[in-house]
């Protein structure tokens, strides 16, 4: 059994002394690649010590920090949410250690995201850089504490970022990292206000406020879309969506598959109230200009004949049938109700549209005209699920399905929707 030590971080970072023994002490780190824990130091160097192995002071909750990290990523109703931060390590880098790209796999469907804390033992070098989205940010923690000895610096970020520690340069990087994680909703959010002074900045795209401004001068403007029409948005943070590893392994599926008379988990509820950041903010500034949003199931297919093209949009998982045979993807998604077959269309190139839902809602969706729908963020592969089939035709070939979740907005015609954004209180004016 390892022995536990008791970890003062402020004094154990400006004592030299300490620093080595914490540096011997502590292990080298592995890191996760898929589902097994390897040590390679061309992708991993640094030291790191297990929560077990040591105590510390530090105390995330009542420095408020929680709190900050929920205000600064969080918006709408979950930045109310409680959330708590599981110690997940002790980091050391000394100088030439870093840590190579890399997402942190979330361990349980309640982890949203990574906190990092950096204790003031000066280095240099050993930038955090966080990649999403095509941007790059950029926390250099050495920056930040260079001449402080009474600071952390900090960083947080949901799981779908990528991020990459630079090597270091000289000195120690000490750092704790946390995995954050939406608190049983029994327990009440811990209120432990921040510091005074500390101002939290936004990015605006998760500002409900400025995202709702956006959309409501966006269909405001007498070009877009006049006869109403259908908006799809591809969700930018990864939510819990069962993966398939292969046609037959159903089973990450079953604790959502619908019986006659079982109810089960529902996953585009799930997927809702979790909303965060951006996906969180454009679903509220809808809400708020009346516009409905709905979070709902995309289904394509990559076959080659035109048929299996189809896509559909949908709302809920098959109600099956208590046979095992049931449980193939095929018979959870393809529920062949309120199935809406869409197809890609441009704005500027619109066909005649209507924003009766039920025109386009079949049966049989084979032989309705598809709804067109207008991807307003590139469709992306965040919260898909995929699994292969074999495609009969002229020859038996292997095609794919997909299913992944998306926001969808019915916009109505253009004087119903300036009408209605006139009722939801400030004035929009209409673009010619
Ligand atoms: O040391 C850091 O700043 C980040 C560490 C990290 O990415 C991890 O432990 O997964
Ligand atoms: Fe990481």
């Amino acid at each position: 059994m390892a022995a536990c030590r008791f970890i003062d971080f402020p004094t154990v970072a400006h004592r030299v002394g300490d620093l080595d023994a914490l540096e011997k002490a502590c292990e080298a780190a592995a890191f996760g690649k898929d589902h097994q824990t390897i040590l390679d130091e061309t992708y991993r160097k640094a030291g790191k010590m297990d929560p077990g192995n040591f105590m510390t002071r530090f105390s995330v909750e009542l420095t408020g920090l929680l709190d900050v990290v929920r205000q600064g990523l969080l918006t709408g109703a979950q930045e109310k949410k409680a959330i708590d931060a599981e110690l997940y390590k002790l980091n050391l880098y000394s100088k030439g250690a870093f840590f190579k790209p890399h997402l942190d796999t979330p361990r349980s469907g309640t982890m949203f995201g990574s906190l990092v804390v950096v204790f003031p033992a000066p280095h240099e070098g050993g930038e955090l850089v966080l990649r999403h989205g095509g941007q790059e940010w950029t926390f250099d923690s050495a920056r930040l504490l260079s001449g402080h000895s009474d600071r952390v610096a900090f960083v947080a970020f949901f799981s779908d970022v990528e991020h990459e520690v630079l090597p270091v340069r000289s000195g120690h990087r000490i750092n704790l990292t946390y995995n954050l994680h939406f608190a049983d909703a029994t327990s009440p959010p811990k209120r432990i206000p921040p510091p005074d002074r500390l101002h939290v900045l936004q990015p605006i795209q998760f500002d409900p406020a400025a995202v709702r401004e956006a959309l409501k001068n966006f269909l405001s403007n007498a070009e877009i879309l006049p006869a109403g029409g259908t908006l799809a948005f591809a969700l930018r943070h990864v939510y819990p969506i069962p993966r398939m590893a292969n046609p037959w392994d159903t089973e990450p599926w079953r604790r959502f598959k619908r019986t006659p008379d079982s109810d089960c988990e529902d996953l585009i509820r799930s997927v809702q109230e979790r909303l965060k950041g951006s996906d969180a903010s454009l679903y509220e500034a809808s809400q708020a200009l009346g516009l409905k949003p709905r979070i709902r199931f995309f289904l394509q297919n990559n076959g080659s004949d035109s048929e299996s093209k189809d896509q559909f949009l949908f709302d809920d998982l098959a109600v099956l049938d208590e046979n095992p045979h049931e449980y193939s993807p095929y018979a959870i998604f393809r529920t062949k109700e309120g199935l809406t077959n869409v197809e890609d269309a441009k704005l500027g190139e619109e066909l005649a549209d209507s924003s009766d839902n039920d025109s386009y809602a079949s049966s049989d969706s084979s032989h309705r005209p598809a709804r067109p729908i207008y991807w307003m963020t590139p469709r992306n592969t965040l919260n898909q699920t995929r699994w292969p089939y074999v495609g009969y035709g002229n020859e038996a070939t292997l095609s794919s399905e997909y299913v992944s979740v998306c926001l969808v907005l019915e916009a109505p015609p253009l004087s119903e929707r300036v009408e209605a954004f006139a009722a939801t209180g400030t004035r929009s004016e209409v673009k010619a």
